[in-house]
């Protein structure tokens, strides 16, 4: 058919959303052929990138591109058309297995150097430092983001509601955050009047101004800094735990280890050392010596003990069980392997473990495997205040309806690493008294705070085209959608009252007649939201970086039950678009699933719908006309697919990810057939629809037969590619008849 000018770049990533990618991108590509579009295959996994950053210790047949640095380049170019799914944020524990597995797969990959002391082990360990973490999302997301459930899927979700959790007036549970010594207390804020070079000094005990950092800044940045004391932090947790102890509620605590990848796994360790506080006085030098890294979590002490006699294990073993004794209930992760929350600091991530427990019923799975009241501690009280008073406002009114609710969708300011999302190399650990300060080029100070041995000083940069471009991107979504827009903007924030200036002063360069635009403190900004929510109104939240990450999680997993239901649009500054699958994670439960019983719950919604922007934004800028009916075909299916009731079951034997990827198929081909802007292409889907329809039963009945055992990928992070594709392309008819459409 036509000749292929138009590339879309589809990620490759890890887990669930990666073995999914296995069954549905050659169904994609299947299509998209047909309109001239290329979709080529970037690898950006975890062992992807791990494998990139060492070329020179591989072969050359074991080699691979740096998929993450090309896609970076990309978001550059104005063509650039970027579908990115869920990726493994990873904290220590997990690159140190990914790098395990490549090991014993013949990958001469360095293990991770916990405390680098030659030349080489630090640039080893500065080579794994690009890989961990939030890694990827900053270098792609070079735009601001768009977030919202799609009409279709909201009203699928209003006839087909998930279910939520009653919520009771008795309820215990609440959220608790620091009252004092925190982020929050301490910040300071101050925008560039000019572009120049700034200064981040410490002077220690010796008088001496040592350099941190230098910080080259824009004209009308925003720059912020402030610290968290580790004293403070470390009585509040003791605090949380006496009071949780009396009570008898139990104790969870909420961070973002991964995409706040140097503070918070810090902010993690404190709380390790605290609830189990007998056994680091008592083993505190074994464990140095051992190399026990409690911000690792508890999975550090058990792995490190390992290779003690095993009696001295025992003894460990049993000092930790004497902590639970006096230590309130502690909720857990998996209770049937009891890991819990202070395992590793991957495994509880606020933005989805929040919301997930407020859908049930604001409780946590206790050590029992019950569902309990629980204290959700997050010490920084930024962000945290707003959960309490999501808690309050169902404590008070009942779980939220998805039948009735209304939406909050978010336009988030996210680009060129905004806020604290983006401060990770200008984040330190004191390791003495002393002040941390910022000097402006004339030497004059900007901001300064006194900090103790052990706190945590931060500095965060916001650049001016990004503010002024979240603005336009805020008023765009309130005029289109005909929604009310609150930029949440904290008076009692540094931060935010620059931000408010800036806002106020941009707002002007648009129209905003007969627009409803308001400028609310976070609190007020939540409970508005949630009133209209409550009566089925709609609502743009306007945000920045961390509560983007927080609300497109909390909202969405209250309306639809999972974010990985939304519409995740970042167009980029430089023209280009980026569209994400959803707005959460790749559900490591998932492949763990698939693995016992091959059977794959995840749900491509997401894919389908950041597919269908992806094509219908390539056919507007490449003047593709076909690219534009396969979007609105694409569109059309996924609706059929929500009320035929095609998306993936939970359960072993029942329709799972592949069999919802046939049913995309075949209603995309249906429509395909029966649309008429294209004859054309209406005739070359023709015979792809009668062959899929003819075919459901037998090509359903072959994708769940081999469901019930075990799946062999061999491997998690780097499974073996033709194992995968065995595994999730089992149907041979479905198969075929995809190829001999190809052919
Ligand atoms: N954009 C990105 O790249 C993001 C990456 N992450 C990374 O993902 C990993 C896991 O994070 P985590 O906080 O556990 O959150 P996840 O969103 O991966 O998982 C939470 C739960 O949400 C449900 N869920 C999520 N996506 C889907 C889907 N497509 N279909 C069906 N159910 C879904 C699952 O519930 P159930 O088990 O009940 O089926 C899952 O267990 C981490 O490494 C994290 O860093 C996290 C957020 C965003
Ligand atoms: O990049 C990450 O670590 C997580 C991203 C995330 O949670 C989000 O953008 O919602
Ligand atoms: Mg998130």
């Amino acid at each position: 058919m036509t000749t292929k000018q138009s590339t879309i770049v589809y990620t490759l990533t890890d887990e669930a959303p990666a073995l999914a990618t296995y069954s549905l991108l050659p169904i994609i590509r299947t299509f998209t052929d047909a309109a001239g579009i290329d979709v080529t295959l970037s690898d950006i996994s975890l062992a992807g990138r791990v494998l990139a950053a060492f070329p020179e210790r591989l072969t050359d047949e074991q080699r691979v591109a740096d998929g993450l640095a090309e896609l970076g380049e990309l978001t550059q170019d104005p063509h650039a058309n970027i579908i990115k799914l869920p990726n493994i944020s990873a904290s220590v524990p997990q690159l140190r297995a990914c790098i395990k597995e490549l090991q014993s797969q013949g990958y001469d990959v360095p293990d991770f150097p916990e405390n680098p002391k030659t030349d080489e082990d630090k640039a080893i360990r500065e080579a794994y430092t690009k890989v961990l973490g939030s890694a990827v999302n900053p270098v792609l997301r070079q735009g601001n983001s768009d977030r919202r459930a799609p009409a279709a899927v909201k009203a699928f979700a209003r006839k087909y509601p998930h279910s939520m959790g009653a919520w009771n007036k008795a309820s215990r549970s609440h959220a608790d955050y620091m009252n004092g010594g925190d982020f929050f207390s301490s910040e300071q804020s101050v925008t560039m009047d000019k572009a120049q070079t700034v200064r981040i000094e410490f002077i220690g005990q010796d008088g001496k101004p040592q350099l941190k950092k230098e910080l080259a800044l824009q004209q009308g940045e925003v720059l912020d800094s402030m610290f968290m004391s580790a004293k403070a932090l470390e009585s509040f947790f003791e605090q949380t735990l006496q009071e949780c102890k009396e009570a008898g509620v139990m104790w969870s605590l909420h961070v973002k280890a991964t995409m706040m990848k140097v503070s918070h796994p810090i902010v993690f360790g404190h709380a390790v050392k605290v609830f189990y506080k007998e056994v680091f006085d008592k083993y505190g030098k074994l464990f140095d010596e051992l190399g026990v890294n409690p911000n690792n979590g508890m999975s550090s002490v058990y792995d490190k003990i390992k290779s003690l006699p095993q009696s001295t294990q025992e003894e460990i073993e049993e000092a930790i069980h004497d902590c639970y004794e006096h230590r309130p209930e502690l909720a857990m992760v998996d209770s049937v392997k009891g890991i819990t929350n202070l395992h590793v600091p991957s495994d509880v991530i606020v933005d989805a473990s929040m919301p997930a427990m407020i859908r049930n019923s604001g409780q946590m799975w206790g050590r029992d495997g019950k569902l309990k009241d629980t204290k959700a501690v997050m010490p920084e009280s930024t962000y945290a205040r707003i959960y309490q008073e999501v808690i309050n406002f169902c404590k008070t009114n009942g779980a939220f309806d998805p039948r009735t609710m209304g939406s909050v969708s978010n336009v988030g300011l996210m680009a060129m690493k905004a806020e604290e999302y983006g401060s990770h190399d200008k984040t330190f650990e004191l390791t003495e008294n002393g002040t941390m300060r910022v000097l402006n080029e004339a030497g004059e100070v900007l901001m300064q705070h006194d900090v103790e041995k052990g706190d945590i000083w931060r500095a965060c940069q916001t650049k001016d085209a990004a503010i002024r471009d979240w603005v336009k991107l805020a008023v765009n979504r309130a005029r289109n959608s005909d929604t009310p827009a609150v930029f949440w903007l904290d008076d009692e924030r540094a931060h935010d009252n620059e931000l408010r200036k800036k806002v106020e002063h941009y707002l002007q360069e648009h129209d905003l007649n007969g627009l409803s635009i308001h400028l609310m403190s976070y609190n007020e900004a939540i409970r508005f939201s949630m009133e209209r929510m409550k009566r089925g109104k709609d609502t743009i939240s306007v945000t920045g970086n961390v509560l983007r990450d927080y609300l497109t999680d909390l909202f969405p997993i209250m309306e639809l039950g999972t974010s990985a239901k939304m519409l995740s649009i970042v167009p980029m500054l430089a023209g280009g678009g980026m569209y994400e699958t959803g707005a959460g994670g790749s559900a490591p439960k998932h492949v763990q699933q698939l693995m016992e019983e091959n059977h794959l719950r995840w749900d491509s919604l997401g894919e389908f719908l950041a597919l269908a922007v992806s094509l219908e934004e390539l056919g507007i800028k490449e003047g593709n006309d076909r690219a534009k009916v396969l979007a609105a075909c694409l569109d059309k299916a996924t609706e059929q697919l929500l009320d035929n009731g095609k998306s993936p079951s939970r359960r072993a034997g029942e329709l799972d990810n592949r069999g919802s990827h046939f049913y995309l198929a075949m209603y995309w081909a249906q429509e395909l057939a029966a649309q008429g802007d294209d004859a054309e292409l209406a005739a070359h889907f023709a015979p792809l629809a009668k062959s899929l329809a003819d075919n459901e039963d037998k090509i359903v009945s072959e994708l769940n037969a081999v469901q019930g055992n075990s799946a062999g990928v061999q491997g998690y992070y780097h499974a073996d590619p033709a194992a995968l594709e065995k595994v999730m392309r089992p149907s041979a008819t479905l198969n075929q008849t995809l190829a001999q459409l190809n052919g």
